[in-house]
């Protein structure tokens, strides 16, 4: 069995959590979201949309967020791994500009809660699931992003578990992103 436990990370606001799991006979079971228990942990986190991508190995899905409007979530690789990778890109916060990255995995169970104001992406190690559990709704207006591989942002990306970097699969929409210095100078638009 493994209990609920709620990790701060580095960046302010974002936490590393181990779903509540628990097995027997038959196979599994996995809690991975609670309003009381996170509640219990100082996280409030109400849903509004729950969705889910599914990728092949290779894909690269970043570096994403909402100009306004921006989407909490609480993500977690279902099956297959991923290296996740979530940026603070609030202006006025400590970390900004800083980046972490996680293994997340079927097998891991680790989620993610990724705050409002950051960037956030993964690169499919493995043939994927990923369930998103969004406090705000999606709004195509004002989604948005960065290169997920512009130099200014300094993310190390695992390319050689896909056999390198020349095997990412992108979309059209996210070879077309901002880079890091257009973001900054478009910041006022960001935020509000
Ligand atoms: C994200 C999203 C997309 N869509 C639509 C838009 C489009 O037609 C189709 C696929 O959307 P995208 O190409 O934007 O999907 P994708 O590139 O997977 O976007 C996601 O990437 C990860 C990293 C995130 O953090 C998410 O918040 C989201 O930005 O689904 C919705 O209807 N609702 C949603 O919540």
């Amino acid at each position: 069995m493994q209990k609920w436990e709620f990790i701060e990370l580095d960046l302010k606001d974002a936490y590393l959590i181990k779903p509540f799991y628990a097995d027997d006979n038959r196979g599994g079971f996995i809690k991975d979201y609670s309003k009381e228990v996170f509640e219990q942990n100082g996280i409030y986190h109400d849903l509004k949309e729950v969705f889910y991508t599914i990728s092949h190995k290779g894909v690269i899905r970043a570096l994403h967020f909402q100009n306004i409007m921006q989407q909490p979530k609480l993500v977690r690789c279902v099956s297959g791994k991923v290296y996740d990778v979530i940026m603070d890109l609030r202006k006025d916060s400590p970390t900004f500009g800083k980046w972490q990255g996680f293994y997340l995995s079927g097998e891991n169970m680790n989620e993610l809660l990724v705050p409002a104001g950051f960037g956030h992406g993964y690169l499919v190690i493995e043939d994927s699931i990923v369930s998103y559990k969004c406090s705000e709704k999606f709004y195509g207006e004002y989604d948005s992003g960065i290169r997920y591989d512009d130099p200014d942002l300094g993310i190390v990306w695992p390319y050689d578990e896909i056999g390198g970097k020349d095997k990412v699969i992108n979309s059209i929409k996210d070879d077309n992103l901002q880079s890091f210095k257009e973001f900054i100078e478009n910041y006022n638009e960001f935020l509000k």
